[in-house]
């Protein structure tokens, strides 16, 4: 079988470098080597093992993107860029009938949806791709459907720590907080509590020193309404390492959903997973 091609944008940034490097060893994959970057970027190109990526400024981005596909044909976008570029890199792509594997957290979720729904492309979006954490993911969603108002007077607290660059609230705790009002909790996303300092990310979370550029840890804490029970869920990921297998994955799982036609349609990574 062709690898499948696959153009990751968000080039030099954290997140889009780790996923590029562990492309180029995967060979479900072939990697192009041009990625949309942000208006910050002033370099022309990143190298990632030895590799050169052209770096295609937001104001070029139209003519090389037809460039690119009248070169070679069809491919899947890989977005891990920035949170206030969501909803306008998804409205790009869907213009130019690209599928794509979107990663970025942030925007407006419901337009996200929306516009691919209205479109001839499809696209896998989840805000977190770590499939042990999709697992969780589709546990709690399976609680939730199974047993809604179980947790109904249960008071929620939500605390996530990411390395201070992290422009918005995490992602997955917003999605996670979904579910838990699903099993009766009264809780607002606005309640998560970040923490971006890395200092007290060191001193009292006891994030080791090595990964204070680059985490994800999240707690979610229920107590019963006389306090005499606590349940306690946690996910800390140190490193970014996780995120590139269910990536690379989706990409995999979109690929099949193109060839047997599909159209507007979105998936999350729990069809992933389930596939
Ligand atoms: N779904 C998942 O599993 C995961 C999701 N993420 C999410 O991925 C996103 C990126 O994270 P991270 O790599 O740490 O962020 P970084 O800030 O390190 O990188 C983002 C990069 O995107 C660039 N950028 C900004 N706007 C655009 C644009 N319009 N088109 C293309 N590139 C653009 C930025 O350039 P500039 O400097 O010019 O702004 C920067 O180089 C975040 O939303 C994060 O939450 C992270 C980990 C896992
Ligand atoms: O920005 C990050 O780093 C991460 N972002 C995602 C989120 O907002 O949920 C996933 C993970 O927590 C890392």
């Amino acid at each position: 079988m062709n690898p499948i091609k696959i153009m990751i944008n968000g080039l030099p940034g954290n997140v889009a470098s780790i996923i590029a490097g562990h492309a180029m060893a995967d060979p479900r994959v072939s990697l192009l080597p041009h990625s949309l970057t942000g208006p910050e970027i002033d370099a022309d190109q990143h190298t990632i093992s030895g590799t050169a990526i052209e770096l295609i400024k937001p104001a070029d981005r139209e003519k090389r993107i037809d460039d690119l596909a009248a070169v070679h044909g069809r491919f899947i976008s890989v977005d891990f860029t920035h949170p206030s570029a969501v909803t306008d890199n998804a409205a790009f792509y869907c213009s130019r009938g690209l599928p794509f594997v979107m990663g970025t957290t942030g925007g407006d979720r419901k337009k996200l949806a929306e516009t691919v729904a209205e479109s001839k492309t499809c696209a896998v979006i989840a805000p977190n791709m770590a499939k042990q954490i999709v697992g969780f993911q589709a546990m709690m969603a399976h609680a939730a459907e199974t047993f809604p108002g179980l947790f109904k007077g249960y008071t929620l607290s939500v605390r996530e720590s990411h390395q201070a660059g992290k422009a918005d609230t995490s992602g997955t705790a917003k999605a996670m907080v979904s579910y838990f009002n699903r099993m009766g909790v009264d809780f607002s996303t606005e309640a998560i509590a970040m923490e971006r300092d890395p200092t007290v990310q060191r001193d009292r979370w006891n994030i080791p020193e090595a990964y204070l550029s680059g985490h994800g840890w999240h707690t979610y804490r229920l107590t019963s309404p006389d306090k005499t029970v606590v349940f306690e869920f946690q996910h800390n990921v140190n490193g970014r390492d996780i995120y590139a297998e269910g990536t690379l994955d989706a990409v995999c799982y979109l690929q099949g959903k193109l060839e047997s036609g599909q159209q507007g349609r979105v998936f999350s990574m729990i069809d992933v997973l389930e596939a």
